[in-house]
């Protein structure tokens, strides 16, 4: 699996972390920024990163600011992208299962380094179950596709 990883300055350092924890699990991943704890916009960051998963250069995709909530909003302005803001394992769970999420938005004010992991392994390992979720996430892909 291969992932693509971005932050803004209030996740910088939970996205170093999870860098590092990311070449634990020997998953593949990619840091696109940002490069220093400087203030810079979600945005230019999110966004690219969701386009990337989008694009299929990615297979997945994390975003980290704040609160988690500007990243999760810009990542999901990028059609074909489900963002899910999770900040417990069993969302973190769940929305593999039912959402089939393709990028995962923490908030690096809001829990601890070692939940983030959790969270992180968790999703990273978890499968979309298919069946009735597919329809739903279907109607999305419809409704996106207007
Ligand atoms: O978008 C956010 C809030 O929902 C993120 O948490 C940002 O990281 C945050 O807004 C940055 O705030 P700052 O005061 O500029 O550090």
């Amino acid at each position: 699996m291969k992932v693509v990883l971005a932050s803004d300055h209030g996740g910088y350092q939970l996205a170093r972390e999870i860098e590092s924890f990311l070449e634990e699990l020997e998953v593949e991943c990619v840091s696109v920024g940002c490069d220093c704890p400087d203030s810079v916009d979600y945005s230019d960051y999110g966004i690219p990163a969701a386009e990337s998963v989008a694009k299929g250069e990615y297979d997945r995709g994390i975003v980290i600011c704040g609160t988690g909530i500007g990243m999760s909003i810009a990542a999901n302005k990028v059609k074909g992208i489900r963002c899910a803001l999770v900040h417990d394992v069993y969302t973190a769970r769940v929305t593999r299962e039912h959402n089939d999420s393709n990028v995962l938005a923490m908030g690096a004010r809001v829990i601890g380094v070692d939940l983030a992991k959790e969270i992180v392994k968790t999703w990273i390992g978890s499968d979309f179950e298919g069946g009735r979720h597919a329809k739903r996430i279907g109607k999305i892909a419809e409704y996106e596709s207007k």
